[in-house]
Parts: structure tokens; sequence; C-alpha cells
């Protein structure tokens, strides 16, 4: 179980984050809502140990532990994985270097990368292709693959349908649903509410780093009065 509590991160003196508090459950998709700029990257950033920005109060429990003041690779490697907005995959690196960076090609525990070709066939057509030749689809796809290499049991995901063809995004929306089949639990930043409802147990909205509103996703869907105030949506 992941527990954010009263977070408070900060860009140099630019105060972002004010205090939001949330729970990620053992293999249960929480979906973090709001419009643009209100604070889920940088929520994500301050789980994962990223900087910027700077956490000054606050805590991020995993498992019961502190994770605030680990650098990344230290929480990545107590099995936190994050597929981070705009993938950030390496122009130059061929789709099998990104995955053996973080997992030798002979390893034979967990997500290997005989099982992640076997999760993502199109990876494994495109084994030998550069980040840069790669289409946005493929890139989400290998985003997600690459996260995986570290064998996660939370997987921190930021926007990953952002920009993509709507066919690409239904697979990648049945890519998470299978995740959590697998027993994954995730964080997913969405702003396609559709989306985040049909896949999240539960649905947390942030405004101006605050979280304003936390529902059940089969509540969330029928509550369109919330869901327009704090989302403009109709
Ligand atoms: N590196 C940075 N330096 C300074 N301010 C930043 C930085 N990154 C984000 N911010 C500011 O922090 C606030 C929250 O941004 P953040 O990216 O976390 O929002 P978001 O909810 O993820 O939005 P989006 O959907 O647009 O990514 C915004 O006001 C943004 O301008």
């Amino acid at each position: 179980m992941l527990e954010v509590e009263g977070i408070h991160s900060f860009y140099g003196e630019a105060h972002v984050l004010h205090g939001p508090s949330l729970t990620v459950r053992d293999g249960e998709v929480l979906a973090l809502l709001g419009r643009n700029g209100m604070g889920k990257t940088t929520l994500i950033r301050s789980i994962m140990g990223l900087r910027p920005p700077v956490v000054r109060r606050g805590s991020v429990r995993w498992k019961g532990q502190e994770l605030l003041g680990l650098a990344p690779h230290e929480i990545a490697r107590r099995r936190i994985g994050i597929v981070p907005q705009g993938r950030r995959l390496f122009p130059s690196l061929t789709v099998l270097e990104h995955l053996t960076t973080l997992k030798p090609a002979g390893a034979r525990h967990g997500w290997t990368v005989a099982k992640a070709f076997e999760f993502f066939p199109r990876l494994a057509e495109r084994k030998s292709n550069r980040g840069h030749e790669l289409s946005g689809g493929e890139r989400q796809m290998l985003a997600i693959a690459r996260a995986l290499m570290t064998d996660p049991e939370l997987v921190l995901m930021d926007e990953p349908s952002e920009g993509l063809a709507p066919v690409m995004v239904q697979h990648v929306e049945s890519i998470v649903l299978e995740l959590k089949r697998a027993g994954l639990a995730i964080l997913l930043v969405e702003q396609n509410l559709y989306s985040a409802l049909a896949l999240a147990d539960r649905v947390c909205v942030l405004e101006t780093g605050r979280v304003v509103h936390e529902a059940a996703a089969s509540e969330a869907g029928h509550d369109h009065a919330t869901l327009t105030r704090f989302l403009g949506v109709h």
C-alpha cells in the first residue's frame, strides 16, 4: 500500500502541492484527475523522488516505510515503476537496449525481456529499431515495458494515452486492465475522464495542489455535478 500524506512540494519558491493525501491499495487502480497545471505530474514526481520539485513536508510511505529522501533508483528497487509523462525514451537506443539497460537479457525471474515481448508483440517486431524510429503508440508500449523490467508492484503512469490515436488509446487501456488483472497497483494520471472511469477502482481529483474529491469510480460516473465543477466536463 502507498500512503501519501500531506505533502508540500515546491519548484524554487513556487508552492505547488498544498498537502494532498491519498492511498493506493494493493492491486487497485487509482485515477488521479484534474485540469492542466493542477499538480498531477508534480505529485507523481514527488512520490518517485524525481527532482524538481523539492518536497519540504509530509510523508510518502510504501509498505509502511518512508520513501521521502530516497533517490529514484532506490525507490525503483522497492518495486515502484514509473511511466513518465512524455515517455522519456532514448532516441538512439534500440527497443531491446531500453529493456536490457534495466534487466540483463538472460534474466529468468519476474518480467523478462521475453515476457515483455510476449506481452507486447509489436515491440518484439521492432526490437532492433531505435527510439526515434518508433510510432507514438510503440513508444508508449516501450515506456510501459521498461517500467515492468523493474518487476514493480506499483506503477505510476503519467498520462499514458496522451497524444495517441483513438485505436492506440484503447490498446493502452487494455494493457492497463491486463496489468491490473496480473495484480499490479496503478496510480494513473488521466486527462480523459471516461477512460479513467473505465479503468479505475477509485478516482481522486486534484485542484491547485489539493485533493478536493475522492470517490469510487462507479459513483463518480453518476456524479455529473461534481465532475462538471472540478473538471469542466459536461
Ligand atoms: N519544472 C517546473 N518549474 C516550475 N514550475 C513548474 C515546473 N513543473 C510544473 N510547474 C508548475 O507546477 C504546477 C503544476 O504542474 P503539473 O505539471 O504538476 O500539473 P499537471 O496537473 O500534471 O498538469 P498537466 O496535465 O498540464 O501535465 C503548474 O503551475 C506548473 O506551471
